[in-house]
């Protein structure tokens, strides 16, 4: 990596330190885009994406535009993505670009290039992204991440239920035989993350997991009371708010990877409208600022 740029584990560092560990989902859903009076088009994803911004800025560090609320209205939904992302970097807002992508090494690399390589129009500050073909497939794409200060979220314990048959299921081979899927996931990063040359001087790593914060970790085979190597694991959960998990459970649920966690309400906080948005997120900032403490 070169010496003056900052890794995404630090910048994620700085910003839970500023802002708190709340990431504001944008997801413009057809019944929230019916509840702020919008169309259901690339115009009316783009309108409630600008106004959560605006809303954001200053007041949390972290948005999530989920890619396929914008994708499903085709050339132009992209178009209002790429405005969005432009406007919430500009702001000085993290961006995790919710894409969930994963395929051959060579496939993914071109994932990262749309995503994550500055100067796309779909420059992002990190992407989620898929091990479902070997952690190996999307090791050229962590390299890159690490070497252009951006980050990785691989799916391993997710949120949704019917995930439990794939993600506890247990691995009959290789180093990590006996564990389950999540866990060899989470092993993996944990270890990409501290084999680092600089990890020893890291407080985060610049790759993440996807834990669901509706998930037992424990029921995945993911312990919350080990002693995570430095640097700490950034870990995004989605899943509070909306789907059932409160602020107050933050502590109990991740145990150790807590202070790597990177807390997601989507529709919890958008279902309160273009006036209610304020409220609703600083609101959020002081609950998740009491979990945290
Ligand atoms: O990677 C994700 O963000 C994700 C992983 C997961 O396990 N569960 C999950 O809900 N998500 C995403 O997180 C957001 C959750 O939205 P709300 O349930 O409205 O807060 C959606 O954009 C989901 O696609």
């Amino acid at each position: 990596m070169n010496s003056e740029l900052v890794s995404f584990g630090d910048r994620l560092d700085a910003v839970f330190a500023a802002y708190g560990h709340l990431c504001v989902g944008i997801d413009p859903h057809a019944g929230l885009l019916a509840r702020w009076g919008r169309p259901d088009s690339a115009e009316g994803a783009r309108e409630l994406g600008l106004r959560t911004v605006e809303a954001a800025a200053g007041r949390v560090g972290i948005v999530k535009p989920q890619i396929a609320f914008f994708e499903r209205h085709g050339a132009a939904g992209y178009a209002a993505l790429e405005r969005v992302l432009r406007e919430a970097r500009d702001a000085g807002l993290m961006v995790i670009a919710d894409v969930k992508r994963g395929d051959i090494g060579s496939t993914v690399e071109a994932y990262g290039e749309a995503w994550l390589r500055p100067g796309s129009s779909l420059e992002a500050d990190a992407m989620t992204i898929s091990a479902y073909q070997g952690l190996g497939s999307i090791e050229q794409v962590m390299s890159t991440a690490d070497a252009t200060g951006k980050g990785l979220f691989v799916l391993a314990a997710t949120s949704n239920p019917e995930a439990a048959a794939i993600q506890r299921a247990v691995l009959a081979q290789s180093s990590r035989a006996g564990s389950t899927v999540a866990n060899a996931v989470t092993q993996g990063v944990i270890g990409w993350n501290h084999g680092r040359p600089d990890a020893a001087t890291r407080a985060l790593g610049s790759i993440g997991v996807v834990f669901g914060a509706t998930t037992d970790l424990g029921l995945a085979g993911i312990s919350t009371d080990i002693e995570v190597p430095r640097p700490g694991l950034p870990v995004l959960a989605p899943g509070f708010g909306h789907q059932g998990a409160q602020p107050g459970e933050l502590r109990a649920r991740f145990g150790a990877f807590a202070g790597g966690v990177i807390a997601n309400e989507s529709r919890s906080i958008l279902e309160a409208g273009p006036d209610g948005l304020v409220d609703a997120i600083s609101r959020r900032v002081d609950e998740y600022g009491a979990a945290i403490a």
